[in-house]
């Protein structure tokens, strides 16, 4: 795959260039992307995306449905003929679809006819991250849903499949940064002086530990953001390790030799490589929680 395009190149190009980059992430409707060339440059790839979705989510009814039924099916007939475009080849693959057995592929067959004599149009799902299992599990749930519901499922599914495509032909904005707090509610303070360790588990860059951190007097980490800027912050599934069960040992607040909480594991995603994750931990020695704050 050719590396990916930079937002400064990608506003310095003529209206041609600028198609046949960003012209497919809307399954074979490269209308999409003409339609906001008028707000051209784009700062981020967050913006675009906004902008291309505004066009389609304003577009006549007739116009959606045509971008719906612009999808191949999972695992149907232009997938077995090999004439996928390659976006969808490549989410189709990543999803296993490729490799289905017979048995499984006439499962899928059937899921699609029934899912088209009901509703009229292609069962759309951004597979990209999916299983065979969890597919076919969503198609059972969806046929149950009225056609109404579906088609702004289906219109839901193609911008996810959009955004995820944008991430793979850009190079995100410098601007996403990942940060943490960690509380202590059973002092009702900021825990300090917890040690925490950062994995990537997989996504961009290095898999594996990339960082170590020591929560400050604030409970924050010492040294700013643990992740900063395109190059470090990117899309992917993350792992902290909260060294909970020594900082109440230090607090004095352990009252068993085998403490119940030692290592707390929090595994969480980032979808906006662009935005601001804060990842906090609120804990006690018997419990934890985390939200995406802010
Ligand atoms: N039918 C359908 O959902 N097709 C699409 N989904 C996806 O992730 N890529 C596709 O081509």
């Amino acid at each position: 795959m050719s590396s990916p395009v930079t937002l400064a190149d990608l506003a310095k190009m003529d209206n041609a260039d600028f198609i046949a980059t960003v012209g497919g992430v809307y399954e074979n409707s490269p209308w999409v992307a003409e339609s906001v060339l008028n707000s051209a440059p784009f700062d981020s790839i967050t913006s675009l995306h906004k902008a291309m979705k505004g066009a389609v989510d304003s577009a006549p009814e007739e116009k959606k449905l045509a971008l719906i039924n612009a999808h191949p099916d999972l695992a149907g007939k232009a997938a077995l003929a090999g004439e996928l475009t390659a976006e969808s080849k490549e989410e189709q693959g990543k999803a296993g679809l490729d490799t289905l057995t017979q048995s499984e592929l006439e499962h899928f067959t059937k899921m699609n006819d029934e899912y088209k004599a009901k509703f009229g149009f292609v069962f759309i799902l951004a597979v990209r991250n999916a299983t065979k299992h969890t597919i076919l599990s969503s198609f059972e749930a969806r046929l149950k849903n009225t056609r109404m519901k579906e088609f702004e499922e289906c219109v839901t599914q193609i911008h996810k499949i959009a955004w995820m495509r944008l991430l793979t032909v850009l190079e995100p904005a410098d601007t996403g940064f990942l940060t943490c707090h960690v509380l202590d509610t059973a002092g009702g303070k900021p825990a300090d002086k917890m040690k925490i360790v950062l994995k990537r588990v997989s996504g961009g860059g290095k898999i594996g530990v990339i960082g170590e951190f020591v929560t400050n007097d604030d409970g924050r980490l010492t040294g700013g953001p643990a992740l900063k800027g395109n190059k470090e912050f990117t899309v992917g599934v993350y792992e902290w390790t909260f060294n909970v069960g020594d900082y109440f040992a230090k607090e004095g607040s352990s009252l068993a030799g085998t403490p119940f909480l030692s290592n707390v594991p929090l595994v969480f995603g980032i979808d906006n490589p662009e935005d601001h994750y804060h990842v906090p931990l609120l804990c006690s020695p018997y419990g934890y929680s985390t939200y995406r704050g802010s």
